[in-house]
């Protein structure tokens, strides 16, 4: 049976390019024919991925095994904490809720559960694949975590695998971060460094050098590479940190404004990625009512606590803004999964899966009202709605614990076999489905663009390029960006000598 040959990447610090690393090395090792799979132990994110056998996983993983070609399985993300609430978090356990937990009982209770269900995945892996990408999280140097941490180096011991450090030079302090985190580390741990890759440069290379020369023999560890910084690649974001760079101001120069609302549980706001790469849209996240002014499409997208989220909006004024523009402007409305449930009646929690506080009443702006309840659902689905007069077949995938029960006068969106799904307006201003991925149908984002396109006046665009293939681009992209600063085959025959080196 293959044993796969394993690599990991670790930070410095969270959010300094890991996935984005594991991602071009998944893909570069699938050109390369190797079968690749991708493997974070635990991740700890909002936005996440529905497999084909319908459980949830970390959005990085599935986009990664995505850009190896392989089908995504719970294995590759066996354990992911959704954080709900202050200090609480669903604990998602093989794609299905397992229970919630507050962090200090995380830490103490699920040490051990955590450490075998994480060994069996990697078992599983490292028998079906060639190359394991694997992902660390956060640091490895965090001295007070170390005893009961699941997903660095205790990950690198149990897949004996090899690491590289990969440091963010925007922040600056790129070596005190790289060298502190090595002296950090124990001897053995140390050891497990092939390199460190420098991520985000921008700039000139020959000014960094001395310190590159300095570095590797300071620490006599070597620069595997310094990546520059990739603009526009629009591969899935694994969490909201990402969000901070995005635009809250509208850009004049595009035709349709789009506003995605940003509350503080914001949950899978991936479904907006197709809206980045169009030319003709520009979207912004915002979190006041002040940013809001008067897009043309507004999305309220999923949310992990949507009663908290909602009395978020309540609270900063947005709830009221909402209200006028849907009354006074002319604006198309799209809530997905929370951000629909938030434009029902009424959105009950009696069991506190989400929040203490109870009830609260919706927007109104669709006649359904939500109850939050114990199981949750997973699942990729597909249907057919009309929209504008025509008719698409979309696909999407749903995550949630609310089902949503029409009210009297309600219009379904989506015709799911079987059932009937989400509702709109008579006029379809207002939209609400639990399908993500609604955007990423091409037909039907075409026909919703060129709607906004002729209420505006302008003439609609046709032969709009696929997401896929923009997606597919994207990875191709990235992994001859990544070959072109990193020199691969010097990693692959580190990879292999470390194998070497224990027997
Ligand atoms: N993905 C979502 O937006 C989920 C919505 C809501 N928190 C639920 O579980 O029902």
């Amino acid at each position: 049976m293959a044993k796969a040959l394993p690599i990991m990447f670790q930070g410095t610090h969270s959010d300094a390019g890991k996935s984005i690393i594991a991602t071009a090395f998944c893909r570069i090792f699938a050109q390369n024919g190797w079968k690749t799979a991708p493997f974070k132990s635990q991740n700890m994110s909002l936005n996440s991925y529905v497999t084909v056998d319908g459980k949830e996983i970390g959005r990085a993983q599935g986009i990664q095994a995505e850009a190896a070609g392989v089908v995504a399985t719970t294995d590759m993300n066996p354990i992911l904490i959704k954080p709900s609430r202050e200090h609480e978090s669903q604990i998602v356990v093989h794609g299905k809720p397992y229970k919630n937990m507050q962090a200090f009982a995380y830490r103490g209770e699920f040490f051990e559960k955590g450490l075998a269900i994480i060994r069996e995945s990697l078992d599983v892996l490292m028998n079906e694949y060639d190359r394991l990408v694997i992902e660390g999280a956060g640091s490895p140097a965090e001295i007070n975590l170390n005893d009961r941490e699941l997903v660095n180096m205790r990950v690198a011991r149990m897949a004996n695998a090899p690491v590289v450090l990969i440091g963010d030079i925007e922040r600056g302090g790129v070596f005190a971060s790289l060298v502190g985190t090595l002296q950090l580390l124990d001897k053995e741990d140390r050891k497990r460094i092939i390199g460190v890759i420098i991520n985000k440069f921008r700039g000139d290379l020959a000014l960094l050098k001395p310190g590159l020369d300095w570095f590797e023999q300071y620490t006599g560890v070597p620069v595997l590479g310094v990546v520059p910084y990739l603009e526009d690649l629009h591969i899935d974001a694994e969490d909201s940190v990402s969000l901070e760079q995005m635009s809250t101001a509208v850009n004049p120069d595009k035709d349709i404004d789009i506003a995605v609302i940003r509350y503080p549980k914001i949950s899978n706001f991936t479904d907006v990625d197709p809206f980045l790469t169009e030319p003709d849209c520009h979207v912004r996240f915002v979190a006041t009512a002040a940013q809001l002014g008067q897009p043309d499409l507004l999305i309220l997208p999923g949310s992990k606590n949507t009663i908290e989220d909602l009395l978020y909006m309540k609270k900063n004024g947005i709830a009221e803004q909402i209200a006028q523009l849907n009354k006074h402007h002319r604006v198309t409305i799209i809530g997905i999964c929370g951000g629909y449930q938030m434009l029902g009646a009424r959105i009950r929690d009696p069991f506190g899966v989400e929040t203490p506080l109870r009830e609260i009443s919706g927007l109104n702006l669709l006649p359904i009202e939500t109850t939050l309840e114990r199981k949750k659902t997973t699942v990729l689905s597909e249907g057919i709605l009309t929209f504008a007069g025509e008719r698409f077949f979309v696909k999407g995938y749903e995550i949630h614990m609310g089902r949503s029960q029409p009210l009297d006068g309600n219009i379904p969106f989506i015709h799911v076999q079987g059932r009937a799904e989400g509702a709109k307006s008579k006029d379809e201003r207002v939209i609400g489905t639990y399908f993500h991925d609604l955007f990423h149908n091409d037909a039907f984002r075409e026909a919703l663009l060129n709607k906004i396109r002729r209420e505006k006046g302008l003439a609609p665009i046709y032969g709009r390029q696929s997401f896929r293939t923009i997606r597919e681009q994207a990875f191709d992209r990235l992994a001859d960006h990544v070959k072109r600063h990193v020199c691969i085959e010097e990693i692959e025959e580190k990879m292999y000598m470390f194998q070497r080196r224990d027997v």
